[in-house]
């Protein structure tokens, strides 16, 4: 691992340590030392490998790999890592450099004229810029885009609904003409039928049933009375969607006052809850989670009434973590037997749908808005959303790209990427989707201290271009809601999240989707992508992959989707602007083009050497650097079987994916459940043998508490078994605490 360590290359005999900017000047001694090794630079730098001689090098790595854990082992990784600051640590990589033989590189003593001295430490880059995979161009296959037009030139009035309903549209919710689906879905329903509905996201789907629901029940006779409890069950997979459709009801009902909505989200008292059903609730929000446990738990609850059952995002309820939970509701519908209007919505409903569909919808009405299909509705009985494609639309406005950055590189580039947008363009509202809950934590921790303050001050302030939220499923709820609310508001804001935040949520003017470690489906690509070009407007898209991992493009392509390629040297670039590294000096266009891309290097392996000094500062943050590591790793391990040739964990370098988390080193013992790339392995023979064994075969069993433990790690609504058991000790102790009340 010693050659993926960030080099500050400081000898230990003299030179002055600046603590401010934790950086060492060299002393003339060491300045000459330099001065005569700089003939050797050539040699170090390898500016343009060729592919025969970088081929070369990949045949060379494992015997490199083991030849330099064998120089390691003086010491332990505990003990490595335990070495705070970077003057130790260089003192400690030249001690082995000396003792090792030709193969392993010395470091050059002084960068070349052209890249200028600065006065400062010379930099070297090989850590992070060598032996990585190559990066292989990406050619997204040529697709036929499916269209599907957002807004039509018919207006509410055209539907006989209630005057009231038309002006609050008009005033209250600021809508005027109808969109496509609203279009095809309304009089559908409007006419009692079941629906399944698919449009493209950000057109419109939540007023597409919210508008029939409303008309419905406000013509009800008798009247509706908050006794009659719930009316309307609306179901959506997260707590932030539940609230912003239950937002958007109490919007729709405003004239209709004798309609109480209400929402269950999970996080708040469920003795409160409780209260509120017991008062009554007609259109009832709610996940399937907390819906269920009242089901269970809530004496008072009852379904007699109900007259209609929405499942938002659809799909998503029907996966595997939720299906249990919908079984119950369904069971607890169904036995008053009452007359039921279904309707099922999402951008992705594909024909794994049929199921529920034969459960619990009579003849439903498949409404497909895309391109040709605008003005007709088809009315195909039971094996309807069978007849779903599995292309899907994007919203036309979204301009979609990938960038292939080894993982290695990954932290670098995500931030050059975050500072691009947001210090160097105006208004950029960003959403970065990564995979767990502590990697979330542990960036906004990461970035808040490194990126947020100006090394060339003592002050802490943070710089007012960044702002950083996060969300994801660990926090509180009063938390989760307040970062939603103050979210949705912000003009500029980097959102960091886990896909709690990848459906349904409509938070205005997003103008970057950043998916920094790849969605476990093409769907949910498409429902994170989702969250900007709403509604028309213009928004765009990056999909982080690692060399290993192109081939999803073509799996992306196989949905009739379509990106094109950024580069990383571009985004890189970017700190060449960057104030932080302004006592470079200034770069202009007469210098060569292999020394801006050698600057840019070294730049980028600053930024890394902080973040690095920065997880490496104390135990506490070291901990934290390694409990995310060991989350991602965790969360790769889920990835669908149908995508395990691209997302597979012994695809991963340990040491790579251990860089982008601001660690030197791979931890040892990340969990032995964990099956690790054989090259990462500490005894290499060993690893060997593993790599013949076939991979374990997992149990029906254990594939479920994999994409259980999924859920957990995005906290979207799967929980452990032991924070169940908790919470269920916890209800049963309010229930017999609220029944003696
Ligand atoms: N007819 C309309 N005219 C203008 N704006 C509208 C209209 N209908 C809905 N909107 C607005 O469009 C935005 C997106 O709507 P909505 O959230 O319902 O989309 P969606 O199709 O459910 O998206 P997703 O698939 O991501 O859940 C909302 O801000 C909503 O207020």
């Amino acid at each position: 691992m010693a050659e993926d360590m960030p080099m500050l290359n400081i000898s230990s005999d003299a030179g002055t340590f600046d603590r401010k900017t934790n950086r060492r000047h060299p002393s003339s001694a060491e300045k000459w030392k330099r001065k005569k090794l700089e003939s050797k630079r050539k040699a170090v730098f390898e500016p343009q490998e060729s592919s025969a001689s970088k081929q070369r090098k990949i045949n060379q790595t494992g015997q490199q790999h083991t030849h330099k854990q064998k120089l390691q082992t003086p010491k332990s990784p505990s003990q490595r890592s335990n070495n705070r600051d970077t003057e130790e640590n260089g003192d400690q990589r030249e001690i082995f450099a000396a003792k090792s033989p030709s193969k392993v590189k010395t470091f050059p003593k002084k960068a070349p004229k052209e890249h200028g001295d600065y006065g400062r430490p010379f930099i070297k880059t090989s850590s992070l810029f060598r032996n990585n995979p190559e990066i292989p161009d990406v050619l997204s296959p040529a697709v036929n885009l499916v269209k599907e037009k957002v807004f039509t030139s018919n207006t509410f009035e055209e539907l006989s609904l209630h005057p009231h309903l038309v002006a609050t549209l008009h005033k209250v919710l600021n809508v005027t003409s109808m969109t496509s689906v609203q279009k095809q879905t309304i009089p559908v329903l409007m006419s009692g039928k079941d629906a399944v509905v698919r449009s493209q996201t950000g057109s419109g789907k939540t007023l597409a049933y919210g508008i029939p629901v409303v008309q419905f029940l406000q013509a009800m006779q008798p009247k509706v009375k908050r006794s009659d409890g719930p009316l309307a069950i609306v179901i959506v997979p997260t707590r932030e969607l539940a609230l912003q459709s239950f937002q958007m009801f109490q919007k729709l009902l405003k004239p209709f006052t004798w309609i109480v909505p209400g929402v269950l989200m999970g996080g708040e008292k469920r003795k409160a809850e409780k209260a509120r059903l017991r008062k009554g609730i007609n259109v009832l929000i709610s996940t399937p989670g907390r819906l269920v446990d009242h089901i269970k738990n809530t004496l008072s609850m009852a379904f007699s009434a109900v007259r209609w059952l929405i499942l938002d995002e659809a799909d998503r309820i029907l996966d595997l973590g939720f299906e249990k939970d919908l079984t119950v509701i369904l069971n607890a519908l169904n036995a008053p037997g009452l007359a039921r209007q279904n309707v099922l919505l999402s951008a992705t409903l594909t024909e794994g749908l049929s199921r529920l569909a034969s459960i619990s919808m009579k003849e439903p009405v498949s409404i497909h808005v895309s391109e040709g299909s605008g003005e007709t509705v088809e009315v195909c009985p039971q094996a309807a959303p069978q007849a779903l494609s599995d292309s899907y639309a994007v919203p036309e406005r979204l301009q979609q790209h990938v960038v292939v950055v080894p993982s290695k590189l990954h932290l670098v580039c995500l931030a050059a990427f975050i500072l691009t947008k947001c210090k160097f363009e105006q208004r950029q509202k960003l959403i970065v989707f990564i995979s767990s809950c502590e990697a979330v934590e542990f960036l906004l921790t990461l970035f808040t201290a490194v990126l947020c303050e100006n090394p060339n001050t003592t002050s802490t302030k943070s710089t007012s271009y960044l702002n950083f939220y996060r969300l994801h499923g660990n926090m509180r709820q009063e938390e989760r809601t307040e970062v939603f609310q103050e979210f949705s508001q912000c003009k500029t804001g980097i959102l960091l999240c886990t896909d709690v935040a990848a459906r349904g949520l409509d938070l205005p003017q997003v103008t970057w989707i950043i998916q920094y470690n790849p969605p476990v489906s093409a769907a949910e690509y498409v429902h994170r992508v989702g969250r900007t070009a709403r509604i028309g407007a213009q928004g765009s898209s990056l999909l982080f992959l690692t060399p290993s991992e192109t081939a999803f493009v073509d799996v992306l392509a196989n949905h009739n989707i379509s990106l094109s390629e950024m580069k990383m040297v571009d985004i890189l670039a970017t700190l060449m602007k960057v104030e932080r590294f302004k006592d470079r000096g200034k770069w202009d266009n007469k210098r060569s083009a292999a020394a801006f891309e050698q600057e840019v290097r070294e730049r980028a392996t600053v930024l890394q050497t902080d973040f690095e000094n920065y997880v490496h500062a104390n135990k506490e943050s070291l901990q934290t650097a390694k409990s995310a590591l060991q989350s991602f790793l965790r969360a790769y391990t889920t990835y669908p079987s149908s995508l395990k040739h691209i997302f597979h964990i012994r695809n991963l370098h340990l040491g790579h994916a251990a860089k982008s988390f601001g660690l030197r080193d791979a931890p040892q013992g990340l969990g032995s459940s964990i099956t690790t790339n054989p090259a990462n392995s500490k005894d290499s023979k060993k690893g060997k043998d593993k790599a013949k064994r076939p991979p374990k075969k997992l149990t029906a069993k254990q594939r479920v508490s994999n994409l259980m433990r999924s859920e957990y790690f995005s906290g979207i609504e799967g929980e452990s078994k032991s924070k169940k058991k908790r919470k269920k000790k916890k209800g049963q102790a309010e229930e017999e605490e609220s029944t003696a009340a």
